[in-house]
């Protein structure tokens, strides 16, 4: 089955004060380690949807919004219309810490239920680690003429399942301090 990975880098990341998927992390940036990532849970094609030319060093296809400041439903429709495919698994640039464990786990249940995937856990759902059905287009683009870009009202409006992710996994990295939290997590586990 045709899956496209897409990292979602087409914010303005305000609240970081610097591109967030270009941030480093080890030897690589938040986009490339999602997208290496993506590729090892067996996507066929993965694509950062940004605006931003910056990205066009970490060699992956560049996906441009057709609909600009529309948020990441914006970021999804186009690159849905640039890759037709039966499913998109989606990770937003500032989840670093998701896994490929998790990601092949999504990619199964999507194989298995045929509908959009929702990445959940305690804290709340997660509609940008997520795994949505070509389908879905369809639905989104009702959304834009409606001018509803918001994620959660999309994820009402189509057949959903929800799958279980370590609140560890899907944290975001949306300002210094959370860039600072993380980091000092990760030296405590690698020391
Ligand atoms: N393609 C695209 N992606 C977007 C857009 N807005 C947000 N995103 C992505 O959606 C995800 C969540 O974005 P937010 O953290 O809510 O917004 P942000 O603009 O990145 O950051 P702030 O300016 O700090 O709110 C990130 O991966 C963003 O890159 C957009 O207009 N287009």
């Amino acid at each position: 089955m045709k899956i496209i990975g897409i990292v979602l880098a087409g914010g303005k990341s305000s609240r970081m004060g610097t591109d967030k998927g270009l941030l480093p992390i080890g030897k690589e940036t938040f986009a490339s380690h999602i997208g290496n990532k993506l590729e090892q849970s067996g996507c066929s094609q993965v694509i950062i949807s940004t605006n931003n030319e910056a990205y066009k060093s970490l060699g992956y296809p560049l996906i441009q919004d057709r609909h600009q400041e529309i948020g990441p439903l914006g970021g999804l429709h186009a690159c849905m219309l640039a890759y037709p495919a039966e499913g998109y698994m989606v990770v937003s640039c500032d989840s670093p810490y998701i896994s490929v464990s998790a990601l092949q786990k999504m990619k199964a249940l999507f194989i298995q239920k045929h509908h959009s995937i929702i990445g959940i856990n305690e804290e709340r759902e997660h509609p940008l680690i997520a795994c949505y059905a070509g389908s879905v287009l369809s639905v989104i683009e009702k959304q834009i003429e409606i001018e509803n870009y918001r994620m959660k009202d999309l994820i009402k409006k189509v057949m959903v399942d929800y799958l279980s992710i370590p609140s560890e996994e899907t944290f975001n990295c949306n300002t210094p301090s959370d860039l600072k939290l993380s980091v000092d997590a990760q030296t405590m586990l690698g020391s």
